[in-house]
Order: C-alpha cells, then structure tokens, then sequence
C-alpha cells in the first residue's frame, strides 16, 4: 500500500505522491490509470515528490492523459504544504524556489523563454505576434516558461468554443511537442481573465504556468505593466514580471485528504 494526498491550486487538482523513502515505478500507463476520474482517484495532473542531489526536493509531473511534463506552477505551490517548510524544488524545467505565503505560496519560476525553438514551434516565427491562424481567432504569442503556451488575446472570451479550440490547436503540428492554449481577455488594468485548455489534461478550473506565460505575453506586448491579476475559473494568481526577470507567481496552495493506495492494482 502507498500514501497520498489529494492538493489542489484554484481547483486544478493533484494526486501527491512522496517517493522519498520508497521509490514507485510510474509508467505512462500507470499514471493514466491512478488520474482517471472514473475507475482511479482522479487528477489532472500526478506529482511525485522524490529525493534530490541538488535541491530539498525533486518534482516529477505527469498529465491526467499520462505524458510527462516539464512545468506545473499549480502543484508547485502545493509543494511547501506537502513537505511542511520552504522548498527548493528540482524539476525538468530547472530549480524552482517556493516559499509559503498565508495560504499558498510564492514561487520563483525562473526566466520566460520566446524563441522559436524554446517554445518550441515547428520552424521559425516571430512568437510576439505569430504568423498562425485559427479560424476567427487573432494572431497569438508563444511563451515557454518550463513548458510550451500559445496565447490568444481575444476581445470576449465567452464567444470563444474551448472544447473545439483546444483540442485543434494543441495538436498542430506547428507544436511538435503540443501545446497549453489559453483564451485571455484584458479586463481592467494589470487585469486578465484567463481559461486555459491544458495539454494533455484539457479545460481546467486554473493552470499556473499559463497565469505566468499569459501575464508576460500581456507585458511583451505592452498591453500592461504588472504585477498582474490573472482571473482563472478556479480563482486569482498575481504574477509579476518585468523583461529580462525571472516569473513570481503568488497565489493559493490547498490540502484536502490524505489516502492509501494498492499501486500494484493501476
Ligand atoms: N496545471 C499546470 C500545468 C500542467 C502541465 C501542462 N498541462 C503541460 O502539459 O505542460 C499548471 O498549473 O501550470
């Protein structure tokens, strides 16, 4: 039997696993199985938090559909609650530095990424302003910050069809490795409504890393100066960014239950 804990970050919720002591074996399947709302626990993304030679501790994500990532900022915050204290975290998209904050946390999520192949696109492009369409929407930026974002500033994101959208784009072959696609509108000053449809685990309630990769489209095209207030379905992040910085992203980090689990049976 293994333990684990349900998190979640504005309901984008995780399966926590803490492979510290006794190593678990997650294969791609495995993960898919243990995510499934229907026969698993359900998530939308799996996190195991594992030993580090160079960090407290190490994270690895795996997306509700099995593929494993490089980012998530959601479950990043949920790593100082999981492990009790302020956490240097090593993951595939470098070290990230979490501190707790009344209710969540704050997180160093280091330097944003904007050429072509760093995002990575299929061949070259300007990533401020793509030369790429999709039916009516308008030309989107591409920004890596750990893991690939396109985004698309649209004028009412309640005209926008995400179930239609999100799947089409994130598996354009412009996006070799696909890609998280979100829908922003500006909404006020240093103000951004955000719906995000993840890779690998589609709609969900909030993700970070497309809070981070949306506000600094916004500053790159001088739409605002920030820090800014990214308004998910699950709720508010403020990210703050200014050219040539690393990403701190602040917002809320929840616990909801610990249980056990027979891995042997996903
Ligand atoms: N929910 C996450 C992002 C998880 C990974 C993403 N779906 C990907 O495939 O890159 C977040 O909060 O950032």
């Amino acid at each position: 039997m293994g333990r684990f804990s349900k998190m979640h970050g504005l309901g984008n919720d995780f399966v926590v696993i803490d492979a510290r002591e006794s190593a678990i074996d997650m294969t791609e399947a495995r993960a898919r199985a243990i995510a499934d709302r229907h026969a698993g626990i359900g998530c939308d993304q799996l996190i195991l938090i594992g030993q580090s030679d160079d960090a407290d501790v190490s994270m690895q994500i795996f997306n509700a559909d099995g593929s494993e990532v490089e980012a998530c900022g959601n479950a990043t915050r949920c790593v100082p609650l999981f492990v009790g204290r302020d956490v240097l975290i090593r993951t595939r998209a470098g070290l990230l530095d979490a501190k707790s904050v009344d209710g969540g946390a704050s997180v160093d999520m280091g330097a944003p990424r904007f050429d072509w192949d760093a995002i990575p696109l299929a061949y070259p492009m300007d990533t401020l302003t793509m030369n790429a369409s999709w039916e009516d929407l308008p030309a989107p930026a591409a920004v890596n910050v750990g893991n690939p974002h396109v985004i698309f500033f649209v004028d009412d994101l309640d005209t926008v069809n995400f179930d239609r959208l999100g799947p089409l784009i994130e598996h354009d072959p412009l996006f070799p490795q696909r890609v998280n696609v979100n829908f922003a509108q500006v909404i006020g000053d240093n103000h951004i409504r955000l719906v995000v449809w993840e890779r690998g685990a589609g709609l969900t309630r909030a993700c970070g890393t497309g809070a981070c990769a949306t506000a600094v489209a916004a500053v790159r095209r001088k739409l605002m100066t920030g820090p800014v207030t990214v308004s998910l379905p699950g709720g508010d992040l403020v990210i703050a960014w200014a050219p040539g910085g690393s990403i701190r992203m602040t917002g809320p980090a929840t616990h909801v239950f610990d249980g056990e689990a027979d891995w042997s049976r996903f």
